[in-house]
């Protein structure tokens, strides 16, 4: 399979500081399911960070979609940016929007017609159990709440990488089940996922997963993988979130 994400030797400091990650070398392929761990403070959110191009690496190559992302003009980086859907480890909702809104911002972004936005989010709203509180803002949603309407804003769009960080952190079991759901119907439609998680029985569900794992700003252990029990409804749900065949 193609690359679709390559990091060579990529080293990031922060300021004057230490490196906070070393000698990154790792190729994702188009269409792949990636775990990344590691202990409190390794550097996963720093390493989601340079694939989201939030942050740029001190040294190294990186390349995303076979393009030289450090050296790119910065004009060009918002085009890769609505490429990659993201769930941030502090959510990020729009504070004005309410959770229907916040989840349609994507579809909005692509110039989908207003008239088959509201199907699809209110589709995806349920999905993640937030079908009663679409009118609400972010402020009166809990946290769990909050972080479902992330992962939906993030997942809806069908981006061609998705990226989350701890994204079961905040909701039960059963509820981090569901999500992982969405995800794995997300990647067998061709989306490259890559997790930052604690979460060791949310890996197990992925069978076809491959692990990444961050010890102390380098990366280790490259490979592992365990078994999934596949799951319909998700797939089927984003399918006419977008209108586009399965
Ligand atoms: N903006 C920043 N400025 C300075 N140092 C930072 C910044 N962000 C992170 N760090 C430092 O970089 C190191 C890696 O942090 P990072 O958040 O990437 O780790 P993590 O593996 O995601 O941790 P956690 O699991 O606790 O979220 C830590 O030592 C942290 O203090």
């Amino acid at each position: 399979m193609n690359a679709i994400i390559e990091f060579e030797n990529i080293g990031l400091r922060y300021g004057a500081d230490e490196e906070v990650l070393s000698d990154i070398s790792f190729s994702l392929s188009a269409g792949g399911f990636y775990f990344l761990t590691g202990a409190s403070g390794a550097g996963k959110t720093s390493l989601l960070r340079l694939l989201y191009l939030s942050q740029r690496p001190t040294r190294g190559v990186l390349k995303l979609f076979g393009e030289d992302v450090v050296m790119m003009h910065r004009n060009r980086l918002p085009g890769f940016r609505r490429r990659i859907g993201v769930v941030f480890q502090d959510f990020r909702l729009v504070p004005h929007l309410s959770a229907h809104d916040n989840v349609a911002l994507p579809l909005r972004l692509a110039g989908m017609d207003e008239q088959e936005i509201g199907g699809p989010v209110e589709e995806m709203l349920a999905w993640v159990g937030l079908g009663e509180r679409a009118d609400a803002l972010p402020e009166s949603l809990s946290g769990g709440e909050q972080q479902r309407v992330a992962i939906a804003r993030a997942v809806i769009g069908r981006p061609d990488i998705l990226v989350a960080d701890e994204p079961t952190g905040n909701v039960d079991p059963e509820m981090a089940k569901r999500l992982l759901g969405l995800f794995e119907a997300l990647n067998r439609l061709g989306t490259t996922i890559v997790i930052a998680t604690h979460d060791l029985p949310l890996i197990s569900m992925i069978g076809h997963a491959q692990m990444m794992r961050l010890d102390k700003g380098r990366l280790i252990d490259p490979t592992g993988s365990l078994r999934f029990p596949p799951r319909n409804e998700p797939a089927a749900l984003l399918g006419r979130a977008l209108g586009k065949p399965l």
